[in-house]
């Protein structure tokens, strides 16, 4: 059956269920979901009530020629040794874990793999899913999981050495700017009587009103510095102090972050 197996029902491979059969682009026949814990099982049976659930691993990888792999990347090898050996090889394994390489996994099933890095916004139908394809991959997997992405959102082709830099700017990017939005936010109750829900409202609103300016324009970020910061006024104030020390604290962060990346699934 050339249905879609989803393993793991955690942040992604509950998304991904939602977004797969909300848009459409999979019937509720399409897809089979297995989870370790009997609660996320039954959490998914409940939410999207005829899907397929398997009760292991085994079973889902036994039914299914497409493959997600929606565990954690500590638990990506642990769970593609259990499945393989009840694997023919013609499946299509599409391994969501961030830093464990085409390689790894060609190492451990020698067939098609693609390395796919979605992003949280897509539960919202917004922002870039990555896609990386193996080798061995052929035009119809390929475009399949194309297709697939592309309905809950955008999608990018990047080569695997892209991916790194690429997964920290569309994947970790909304945990980082909602981080940036919940220090301003924060900044501005410390500093007046504004309360902090009208706070986060106005940050919120004005950074996705800032993208949109950007996605619309084609203004560059400086450009749009210029416009907004009146020679003499109140922006270049706070944009002179983001220039003087958010370099450093980015570097800092990014490092940090490509550091764990080479390390999250060993
Ligand atoms: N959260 C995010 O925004 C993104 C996550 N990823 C990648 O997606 C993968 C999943 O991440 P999350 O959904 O955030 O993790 P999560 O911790 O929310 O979900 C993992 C799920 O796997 C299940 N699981 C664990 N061991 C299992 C096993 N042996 N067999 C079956 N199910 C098992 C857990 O019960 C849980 O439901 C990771 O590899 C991560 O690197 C990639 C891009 C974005
Ligand atoms: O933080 C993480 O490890 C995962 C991968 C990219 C986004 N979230």
């Amino acid at each position: 059956m050339d249905c879609i197996g989803i393993i793991g029902y955690g942040h992604m491979g509950s998304m991904l269920v939602n977004g797969f059969l909300s848009s459409g682009v999979l019937g509720i026949d399409e897809v089979v979901v297995t989870s370790r814990s009997r609660e996320s099982r039954d959490a998914c049976a409940a939410a999207w009530p005829g899907i397929g659930i398997a009760a292991t691993n085994r079973e889902l990888a036994r039914q299914c020629r497409t493959i997600v792999l929606a565990v954690r990347p500590q638990e990506t090898k642990e769970v593609l040794s259990e499945i393989v050996p009840v694997m023919d090889g013609d499946e299509h394994i599409v391994s969501l874990a961030a830093g464990i390489g085409l390689a790894e996994i060609e190492g451990m099933f020698p067939g098609s793999v693609t390395r796919v890095v979605p992003t949280i916004t897509s539960t919202v139908g917004q922002g870039t899913t990555l896609i990386c394809h193996g080798r061995q991959v052929g035009m119809h997997d390929a475009l399949r999981v194309e297709g697939l992405f592309s309905a809950i959102g955008n999608v990018m082709l990047v080569g695997e050495e892209e991916l790194p830099a690429a997964t920290i700017l569309s994947s970790c990017g909304p945990g980082l700017f909602a981080a940036i939005i919940e220090e301003l936010a924060g900044a501005t109750v410390r500093a007046s009587g504004l309360t902090p829900e009208q706070a986060l409202a106005l940050a919120t609103e004005t950074a996705a009103a800032t993208a949109a300016y950007l996605r619309e324009t084609g203004e560059t970020p400086g450009d749009l510095v210029g416009r907004v910061a009146t020679g003499g006024g109140v922006t270049e104030v706070g944009v002179r102090g983001f220039r003087e020390r958010l370099p450093e604290v980015f570097d800092e962060a990014v490092a940090a972050m490509l550091e764990r990346y080479g390390a999250v699934g060993k």
